[in-house]
């Protein structure tokens, strides 16, 4: 009873009879080891919104001393409960994965209307962001929100830069490759220069991400919260975005870069998924030095041929979807823009794949 006691009974969201629940937004925090994903997280929660704000704490029992404390000086022992924190946020702290969390979660729906997840330092974002995909029920609760790295102003660069074993992409950069956003922490311990180098090399990996620089992680929530970088229904938003995608230069000769085309003309469906597959899944395409390609992160808006509204392409790893957004073609001819980011790209053999293999008879004609 006592324990019934501790959990809060807040107002639940979706108190409007005949309204469909709600999704709730779910944003995953990466960084490596020691970057301030924590230091984020309990800024994020301490700092005045309107939120309430679930977090999940990944690997909660080998966690740092800070982690505990979080926990721990809110609300004494508990683990693996809720937690009422300041701002009526509540905390739920797990060892289990993140999607074993967030089903417990979703048990107490109504009581939260955001969730943080921090992953492990050297997790692969693309792991845990490819579940809210792959588990069908799971999607119908939380949507993938945005993914968020940290990166470490002093060790990020050597991080960065760290080199693995011949086919194996270092986990800092695989990170900065899947980010929406990348904070660039503790620019207290750096010089200008210094900084500016780590700048350029997340930069020279994604072309796509949002850069910030921050001390003590502390940003403006509205950068960090409701990204809406996987939902279709701003499409005019992504094709913004798309448009101010510059291509960009390996930082060294294996690493991951962005590579990006616009290319005119109607698509055929069908083509497009073949291309795609053939990319992510069975490797086919090489570049000029025979290696082949690796997308980890994709984006895109296309137009097939009949339809009217633009269609939405989102990647991560092995696994892509195709969303019609709410936005109608007005340009004429339809321009198709496409981001890939990963290793051992050519923008030029992907170009010429995609307009021989995908883009319909007519104008085919590239852009850029
Ligand atoms: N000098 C400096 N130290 C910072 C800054 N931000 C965080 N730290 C310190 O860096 C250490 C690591 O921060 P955390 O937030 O625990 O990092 P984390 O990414 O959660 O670490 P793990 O969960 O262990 O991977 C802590 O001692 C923080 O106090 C900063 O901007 N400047
Ligand atoms: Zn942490």
């Amino acid at each position: 009873m006592e324990e019934e006691d501790d959990c809060p009974e807040l107002v639940p969201i979706d108190s409007q009879p005949g309204l469909p629940a709600r999704q709730i937004p779910v944003t995953i925090i990466t960084g490596y080891l020691g970057a301030g994903k924590t230091t984020l997280l309990n800024y994020i929660l301490t700092e005045q919104h309107n939120k309430r704000i679930a977090v999940i704490l990944n690997e909660f029992g080998e966690g740092s001393a800070l982690e505990k404390s979080l926990a721990v000086s809110q609300a004494g022992e508990l683990y693996e409960e809720w937690l009422e924190l300041r701002n009526g946020c509540l905390c739920c702290s797990v060892k289990d994965n993140g999607l074993k969390a967030i089903e417990n979660l979703m048990e107490k729906k109504g009581k939260f209307d955001y969730i943080l997840l921090e992953t492990t330092g050297l997790a692969d974002p693309g792991a845990v962001a490819s579940m809210f995909w792959v588990d069908a029920e799971l999607g119908s609760d939380v949507y993938l929100d945005g993914i968020v790295t940290v990166i470490d102003a002093k060790y990020g660069l050597q991080q960065l830069k760290e080199e693995k074993a011949e086919g194996l992409v270092n986990e800092a950069s695989r990170q900065v490759a899947l980010a929406d956003l990348a904070i660039i922490n503790k620019t207290d311990l750096v010089e200008e220069e210094e900084l500016n180098q780590v700048r350029d090399t997340v930069r020279s990996i994604n072309g796509l991400v949002k850069i910030l620089e921050t001390q003590r992680s502390r940003v403006d929530l509205c950068d960090v919260l409701d990204l809406h970088s996987f939902d279709c229904q701003d499409g005019a938003k992504l094709t913004e975005k798309l448009q101010l995608v510059t291509p960009t230069r390996p930082h060294l000769d294996k690493s991951i870069l962005t590579a990006t085309f616009e290319v005119t003309g109607d698509l055929c469906e069908d083509a497009l998924n073949t291309f795609i597959q053939d990319l992510l899944w069975e490797k086919k395409f090489c570049n000029k030095a025979g290696e082949p390609m690796s997308v980890i992160r994709l984006k895109g808006i296309v137009s097939f041929a009949g339809k009217v509204h633009q269609v939405m392409l989102q990647g991560v790893h092995e696994l892509y979807e195709l969303n019609e957004t709410p936005q109608l073609w007005e340009e004429n001819p339809h321009t198709n823009r496409l981001v890939f980011i990963g290793k051992n790209l050519d923008k030029n053999i992907l170009q010429e794949i995609f307009i021989s293999t995908v883009v319909m008879d007519g104008v085919k004609k590239a852009g850029v």
